[in-house]
């Protein structure tokens, strides 16, 4: 039997972030009470995060990942526009842009329903405009479009996560849809995919469901979580 969330322990979370005891069996349906619940608990501890604090952890982030071969060495790099509280991967993304080497893109809805990503060509600067979401994403033609697997690194916005860098996103699934095509690789090198959170959105355990596509690892504003298995 498996449960989304193991039951708790409040392992190394903050109260505020804890997660709670669910009751079901396999995997949870997106609509659970429990899981909807848990999603809004993280996005409004991650909300209540004051301005300095953001700063600080937007600054550490780059600190911590900035000496990251995943990140010195990655030529094409997406990253996302921080919305509700999320950490800001942007001073990071003017970091690549400055070194010369590396091109950065943000992810784009793609129209239609079928709830994909395109990852667009951004330099800090260019035009943006807002999507149904209300979250700044460029405008975009058909270039500066190139597929997902040929990005050397994704940073993936999330709600929570856990040690294991199982990802617990804003429901939508539109990582897991734009790079189910990893889940057919045993072993990849390229896109890297490291998701980007605060700590205050770690929880005990999460259980991995049938269609998510695995982390390498997860970057907070103290340090780099890597998955083992
Ligand atoms: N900054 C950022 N950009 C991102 C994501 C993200 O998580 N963060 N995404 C990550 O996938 C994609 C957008 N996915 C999203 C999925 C759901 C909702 C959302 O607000 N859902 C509402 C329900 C509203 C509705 O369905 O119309 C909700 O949860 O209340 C927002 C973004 C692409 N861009
Ligand atoms: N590869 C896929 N093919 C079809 N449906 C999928 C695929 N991946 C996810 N889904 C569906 O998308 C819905 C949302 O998935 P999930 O809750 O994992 O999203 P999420 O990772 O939290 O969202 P997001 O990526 O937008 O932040 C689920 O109902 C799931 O069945």
């Amino acid at each position: 039997m498996q449960s989304p969330l193991a039951p708790t322990t409040a392992l190394g979370t903050s109260a505020v972030c804890a997660d709670p005891e669910v009751p079901w069996g396999r995997h949870a349906p997106n609509g659970c009470p429990a899981l909807r619940g848990l999603r809004r608990r993280l996005r409004a501890a991650r909300r209540l995060l004051s301005r300095n604090d953001q700063r600080r952890h937007a600054a550490a982030l780059t600190r911590v990942l900035g000496r990251e071969p995943a990140f010195r060495c990655a030529r094409r790099i997406a990253a996302f526009w921080p919305a509700n509280g999320e950490l800001d991967p942007r001073p990071l993304l003017a970091a690549a842009a400055r070194r010369g080497t590396a091109s950065t893109f943000l992810p784009v809805l793609r129209p239609g329903r079928q709830r994909r990503l395109w990852f667009v060509r951004y330099a800090p600067g260019d035009a943006l405009t807002t999507n149904r979401f209300g979250i700044p994403e460029p405008r975009h033609g058909r270039q500066g479009r190139p597929p997902a697997w040929a990005l050397d690194l994704i940073l993936v916005p999330l709600v929570g996560f856990d040690m294991d860098c199982n990802r617990l996103g804003m429901g939508g699934g539109y990582y897991d849809r734009t790079l189910a095509f990893l889940r057919q690789r045993r072993h990849w090198l390229r896109p890297r995919l490291i998701g980007i959170a605060h700590e205050c959105q770690r929880v005990t355990r999460l259980v991995p469901r049938p269609w998510d596509v695995p982390l390498d690892a997860v970057a907070t504003e103290s340090r780099i979580y890597r998955r083992t298995r």
